[in-house]
């Protein structure tokens, strides 16, 4: 399975970094894993609505050129279905079996995703009701991609 994660704006924080290439190796042994990042949209702090969605659509266009038709696209967003680690490993599995081998994780910008790429999704995943920073989320997204792995295989992972 070929995984690719990709995400608006890059990881600033070096303790992020660290999570991410971790995960990112251990990974490694299970799919392709791919992370891609497209530049955000500078915010200015008095942005309009009609501004934050101008800017939330150009970071929408620089996402969907990474977004190939045949892809299975899972926007993470946080009024999107909730899973536990178990249903998130089976969802990896099924998508495997139905030959879904190319999924793409999208994870918006601090203004969130582009409703075209909510439209485009093939499912929403909420990690919760609170919001997280992006690169945050990305670490927690690789994690439980992990842990999912590891539930799939039946291999020990620590609870
Ligand atoms: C800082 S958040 C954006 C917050 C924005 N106000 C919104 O409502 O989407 C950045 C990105 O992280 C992801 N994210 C943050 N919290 C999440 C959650 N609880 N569940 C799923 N994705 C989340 C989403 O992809 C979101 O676009």
């Amino acid at each position: 399975m070929k995984i690719t994660v990709l995400c608006v704006g890059k990881i600033k924080e070096k303790y992020f970094t660290l999570g991410i290439d971790e995960y990112a190796k251990r990974l490694s042994r299970y799919c392709k894993l791919e992370i891609i990042e497209v530049p955000d949209e500078k915010t200015p702090d008095n942005a309009s609505e009609n501004e934050e969605l101008q800017i939330k659509a150009k970071e929408g266009d620089k996402l969907l050129r990474y977004i190939k038709d045949n892809a299975f696209v899972i926007a993470l967003a946080i009024e999107g279905k909730m899973l536990t680690s178990e249903e998130l490993s089976e969802k990896m599995e099924q998508l495997g079996i139905n030959g879904d081998s190319n999924v793409v994780f999208v994870i918006g910008g601090s203004l969130g995703l582009d409703k075209r790429i909510l439209d485009r999704a093939d499912y929403k995943l909420s990690f919760s009701k609170m919001t997280f920073p992006h690169q945050m989320m990305r670490m927690v997204l690789l994690e439980q991609v992990y842990r999912g792995f590891r539930i799939m295989k039946g291999e020990p992972y620590h609870k």
